[in-house]
């Protein structure tokens, strides 16, 4: 067994400190019931994992911390980094080891271990190598954390999500993608700079494949609570068909654009994956477009295919699909979004 990188907490000869610092007051109040600890595992610690990370303990989303990754210089340097960073942040303790035994008992471990794409590369081109990874990963996982709820963020997104539900062998409720929830904001982004108005106002959904054959719901876009298409309509101000294909081109484009100018891209996905897991630790019961099995719903059927619907999230992982109106051609692209999903998902053999 590996040791873990994690510094010690005791001092000197294995004294705990803590007892000589600190009378004990002997009529403190027991712990409050409803503080429940919790504790996420980030599995892989390069630009996504760490920018992951340390949105969550900005965030306070965790009392602890554990790190995963293959490298074990570079995981004990991000360790220590943010252990360093302890003064200026909640208290979280931060744990690190090669060894999977350092994620036991977590609520939620997040995967982002594996190869990221080369400029101009599509997502999907990445899957032999990240689904052999998937093998050495998720077993683990489960054996220490029977419980958690799987969150993974690995490219490509919706294929090994399916990977990982088929190795854990969980209820689908527990085993989530990060999908669109990146693509969504992008698109509340691009909306919002076209309209000038502040994307925590507008409410927007892309769906299916996190990648090339994503679906921008046009019909459900609102703004301040305003559906914006009828509005549009109403106020007989033609929001011409190429303006809203170039925004969607445009959320489909950014990730290749931000690839190629900086070579990965890591802030968006840490705060959207630190976004879903406040929803899902705190059971906010919020609706996030996230990668769930999606046999059964919206006409999808053919297979057990993982892609983004937006769905409700709670402490249990996955507590619904919603029930967001659809046009036909919505519909259409969805499923033709399910069967680009399941067509790469049929060479995998799982
Ligand atoms: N779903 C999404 O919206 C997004 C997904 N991604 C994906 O996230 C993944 C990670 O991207 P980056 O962090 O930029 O890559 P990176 O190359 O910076 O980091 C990958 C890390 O995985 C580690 N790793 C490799 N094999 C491992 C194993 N068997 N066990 C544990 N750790 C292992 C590497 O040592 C490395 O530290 C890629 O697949 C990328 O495409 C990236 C951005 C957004
Ligand atoms: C890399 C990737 O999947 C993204 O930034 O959307």
């Amino acid at each position: 067994m590996q040791k873990s990188t994690s510094s010690s907490s005791f001092g000197p000869g294995g004294l705990d400190l803590s007892q000589t610092f600190f009378r004990s007051i002997s009529n403190t109040a027991p712990p409050s019931p409803t503080k429940r600890h919790t504790k996420i595992s980030v599995i892989g610690v390069g630009n996504v994992g760490m920018a992951i990370a340390q949105t969550i303990l900005t965030q306070d989303l965790a009392d602890e911390l554990a790190l995963v990754d293959a490298k074990s210089d570079k995981l004990r340097g991000e360790m220590l980094d943010l252990q360093h960073a302890a003064a200026f942040l909640p208290r979280t303790k931060i744990d690190a080891s090669i060894d999977y035994s350092v994620t036991a008992g977590s609520d939620l471990c997040i995967v982002t271990a594996g190869a990221r794409q080369n400029p101009g590369e599509s997502r999907l081109n990445l899957l032999q190598r990240n689904v052999a990874l998937f093998k050495s990963i998720v077993p683990p996982l489960v054996k220490y954390s029977p419980e958690t709820i799987l969150l993974i963020v690995s490219n490509p997104v919706d294929v090994l999500t399916y990977v990982a539900w088929k190795l854990s062998g969980f209820p689908a409720n527990r085993v989530i993608g990060s999908g669109t929830n990146l693509d969504s904001s992008r698109f509340r982004f691009l909306i919002a700079d076209h309209l000038d108005v502040n994307a925590q106002d507008v409410q927007a959904y892309i769906v299916g494949e996190h990648g090339d054959s994503s679906v921008a719901l046009w019909s459900g876009i609102s703004v301040g609570g305003v559906p914006v298409l009828s509005f549009l309509e109403r106020q007989q101000i033609a929001l011409e068909k190429e303006t809203l294909e170039k925004i969607h081109k445009e959320v489909v484009q950014c990730a290749y654009e931000v690839i190629g100018l900086k070579g990965y891209t890591s802030w968006a996905i840490g705060y959207s994956v630190a976004n879903l897991a406040r929803t899902i630790l705190r059971d906010q019961r919020r609706i996030h477009p996230v990668s769930v099995l999606a046999k059964g719903f919206y006409g999808i059927d053919g297979g057990d295919v993982f892609l983004s619907l937006p769905a409700q999230l709670g402490r249990s992982g996955v507590l619904g699909v919603t029930n967001v109106h659809l046009t036909d051609e919505e519909t259409q692209q969805l499923k033709n979004s399910a069967k680009t999903i399941l067509e790469v998902q049929c060479q995998l053999g799982i």
